[in-house]
């Protein structure tokens, strides 16, 4: 309970509140975004003590101080976005891959060719802490000014213990310093390092017996994930790093049947992930496994927009039949170099056929439950923590319809504002 209001956020046009059931929202509550005219958001010690129609929320409040107003001009509010998928902390860049796809490599084959993660691995292991920091620290910043409050954030460009390591301690050092909040995942599975090439059962092993162990007791990630793909990881070596790491205390995810359908999504059904990911050539037993299993479903359309996928997630076939749907960017510098939550809102309406309620739900409180934080943030009730945004828009439809630029006016993390008209502050 508070005794005053820190601040008070009024004239909000229309308050996406996404108040509703406890619970990734699937089916049809996708679509219920508890959104509410001529709103108001009363905050204290970081929290929300109400948020709702302004007269409402006003009668609430009344006979406590208020230290702070901020007049939303009219203008639409939002819960922060989540972005529940990244490979945030890497080195190195790879635009001259586009070169090559422009001539029809595919991802696979300049993966293949000892490129693709693997040049971004190279570039990772030669780079100090200090470099990785300064580097995450700036699509950080991004993606916070693109309006994302929580970044999940994976390992998995070092493929040794050293270099998993390293990575995974910026991305502690970024939530401990940066605004916006991290959640870690550790991927020492994302691909087969050179020095194990043709010997991926012994790499798993290491990553069983050496690299799980060292990171749980460093207490240095919330989940494990796995790239479950064609010239990768087996099906099979991932269900024993998968039940490896969720025998050790550790929240599974899985990069599953984004190139080929090798059954991840089987698995992750098989396994209860908290989510799999990708998902463009998962079949409908694999999607049913999902389902039964309560596996939330993370789609990333900016990956299979620049991987000129000629198929995208079926988004519309999980919600019909009842998947939770999130979204992510998936920013990485190979299959998604990007930080824009808000290109994902465009892609997500255009090539993933979801409606703009659809989207909002899939990056606010959908995405908080794909990384455990569904009871914290992803919502605007009282209680959860006091993270929303402020566009330059008066409805919802107008984010991704408008697409190419940023519509972000304020951030409010924890109750700070932290970006003000389109700048960080503070
Ligand atoms: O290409 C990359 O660096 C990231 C990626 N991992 C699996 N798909 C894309
Ligand atoms: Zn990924």
């Amino acid at each position: 309970q508070a005794n005053q209001i820190d601040l008070l956020v009024y004239h909000i046009g229309q308050l996406v509140t996404m108040q509703g059931k406890k619970g990734p929202r699937k089916g049809h509550e996708m679509s219920e975004i508890s959104m509410v005219e001529n709103g108001a958001v009363a905050i204290a010690n970081g929290r929300i003590i109400a948020a709702g129609e302004e007269k409402d929320v006003r009668r609430k409040i009344s006979g406590l101080s208020v230290r702070e107003e901020l007049n939303a001009q009219g203008r639409l509010v939002t819960p922060g976005l989540i972005d529940p998928h990244t490979h945030l902390v890497h080195a190195g860049s790879r635009e001259h891959e586009l070169e090559l796809k422009l001539k029809g490599v595919s991802y696979l084959e300049i993966l293949a060719m000892g490129g693709g993660i693997l040049s971004t691995v190279r570039a990772t292991r030669n780079a100090t802490e200090d470099e990785l920091y300064e580097k995450a620290r700036k699509s950080l910043d991004l993606m916070l000014l693109f309006g994302a409050t929580t970044v999940e954030a994976k390992s998995g460009y070092g493929l040794n213990l050293e270099n998993e390591l390293k990575q995974l301690r910026v991305a502690k050092r970024l939530n401990e310093h940066h605004p916006v909040e991290i959640v870690s995942t550790f991927m020492g599975a994302h691909a087969v390092p050179p020095e194990y090439k043709g010997r991926s059962s012994e790499y798993v092993d290491l990553i069983v017996e050496e690299m799980l162990p060292e990171v749980k007791r460093q207490g240095l990630a919330e989940f494990c994930d796995v790239f479950c793909e064609q010239g990768e990881f087996t099906v099979q070596e991932a269900r024993k790093i998968l039940s490896a790491a969720k025998e050790m205390g550790f929240g599974i995810k899985i990069h599953a049947d984004e190139i080929e359908p090798l059954g991840g999504a089987q698995l992750a059904g098989e396994l209860g992930c908290i989510s799999a990911e990708h998902l463009l050539a998962a079949t409908d037993e694999g999607l049913d496994a999902m389902k039964r299993a309560g596996v939330i479903a993370v789609c990333l359309p900016a990956t299979s927009f620049n991987l000129r996928a000629n198929n995208h997630a079926r988004a519309r076939k999980m919600i019909e039949m009842g998947l939770p749907v999130a979204l992510s960017t998936d920013y990485n510098p190979g299959s998604s170099p990007t930080e824009s939550l808000q290109f994902v809102m465009t892609l997500g309406c255009l090539n993933l056929g979801m409606t703009p309620e659809e989207v909002i739900t899939a990056m606010t409180i959908n995405a908080a439950y794909a990384i455990g934080r569904g009871d914290v943030v992803g919502s605007l009730e009282t209680g959860k923590q006091a993270d929303l945004v402020i566009y330059n828009a008066s409805n919802l439809a107008y984010l991704p319809y408008h697409f190419g630029i940023n519509h972000v006016d304020t951030v409010i993390k924890k109750g700070k504002v932290v970006v003000s008209e389109g700048k960080l502050v503070g």
